[in-house]
């Protein structure tokens, strides 16, 4: 049978009467990094928080590594990686202090790789937890989960708060950790971190999976809006027989279009011109939803 690090089947849960989580049917490969990709309100944290025991479903069951965190949370969180639920520490502990006391908790050590973790993330672990900026107290629990040689880290949004370099900082540990054949589960509300650097992601709505998605297909469905000025005007037939061109519109030098997926071609074309301004925005989460899943993209 086929080993997967996670598995959900019609994991629901309900507050009081409003549905968080609706049935929820996921499974997650060795080696893969998962996404799960939502608007504010989609049940990312509430599937987060089950997946790590802290709540309990209403119906449906999980299982990760093979324990059920409904029943095993506790043995689960020592063989996970995972960032602390609230993000909040004693003020006065120091960075390398925080580290000692979550790995003590988690029966490991620091270790030289730890310090050069941290050292990735530019932190200074010699300052005191109150002291750090919300991106620098996000890589320190990021640090922790990292440091810990876990089959599986599960993180609920690593990247929101985080400086554009830490970023960068998280996705070449993301990749380092699928590289060993380790997996990364995380939630995010963004799409382009999700197209970026997930191979799979599971699209999330209203507690509700609409589709699981591999990387590239996302990528593929990328919507960019172009603005662009040319030195001088240019032709519409140029640019009208695009294959994934829409929404062209043209008025003697300025250009503006939607283009689905790889821009290769409209650039290609494109650069036949001076170009001497260029703005390429990508749309809503809301927009993409819309588009190609039917739905109102943010919950009510
Ligand atoms: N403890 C709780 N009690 C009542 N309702 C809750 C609780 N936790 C979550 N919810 C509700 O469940 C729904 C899903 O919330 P959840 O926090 O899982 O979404 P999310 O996708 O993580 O959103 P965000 O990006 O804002 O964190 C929301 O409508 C939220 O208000």
């Amino acid at each position: 049978m086929r080993y997967l690090v996670i598995r959900t089947e019609n994991l629901s849960k309900r507050f009081d009467r409003r549905t968080a989580l609706d049935r929820v049917t996921l499974d997650v490969e060795p080696g893969e990094i998962y996404g799960v990709l939502g608007p504010t309100g989609a049940g990312k944290s509430t599937l987060v928080q089950l997946l790590l025991g802290m709540i309990r479903p209403t119906q449906g069951r999980a299982l990760v590594l093979g324990l059920e965190p409904a029943r095993q949370g506790m043995a689960l969180r020592q063989r996970v990686g995972y960032v602390p639920e609230q993000g909040v520490f004693y003020p006065w502990m120091r960075g390398e202090e925080v580290l000692r006391f979550l790995a003590q908790t988690r029966r490991v050590s620091l270790t030289e790789a730890t310090f050069d973790l941290a050292a990735q993330f530019g932190l200074d672990l010699s300052r005191p937890f109150r002291a750090y900026s919300p991106g620098e107290r996000k890589a320190l629990f990021l640090v922790q989960a990292f440091m810990h040689p876990a089959d599986v880290l599960i993180l609920d949004e690593p990247m929101l708060g985080l400086e554009i370099t830490a970023q960068d900082v998280f996705s070449r540990l993301a990749r380092q950790v699928r590289a060993e054949g380790r997996t990364i589960f995380f939630t995010t509300s963004s799409l382009l971190e999700a197209e970026r650097l997930c191979d799979r992601v599971a699209l999330l709505w209203q507690g509700r999976v609409l589709a699981v998605e591999r990387g590239v297909q996302l990528r593929a469905k990328t919507l960019r809006r172009i603005e662009m000025r040319f030195a001088t005007p240019v032709a519409w037939e140029e640019f009208a027989g695009l294959p994934n061109l829409e929404e062209l519109q043209l008025e003697d030098n300025k250009l503006r279009c939607t283009l689905r997926g790889d821009p290769d071609a409209f650039l290609k074309v494109a650069s036949r011109h001076r170009i001497t301004d260029f703005i390429s925005q990508q749309p809503s989460l809301d927009e993409i939803y819309r588009r190609y899943y039917g739905v109102g993209g943010y919950a009510a």
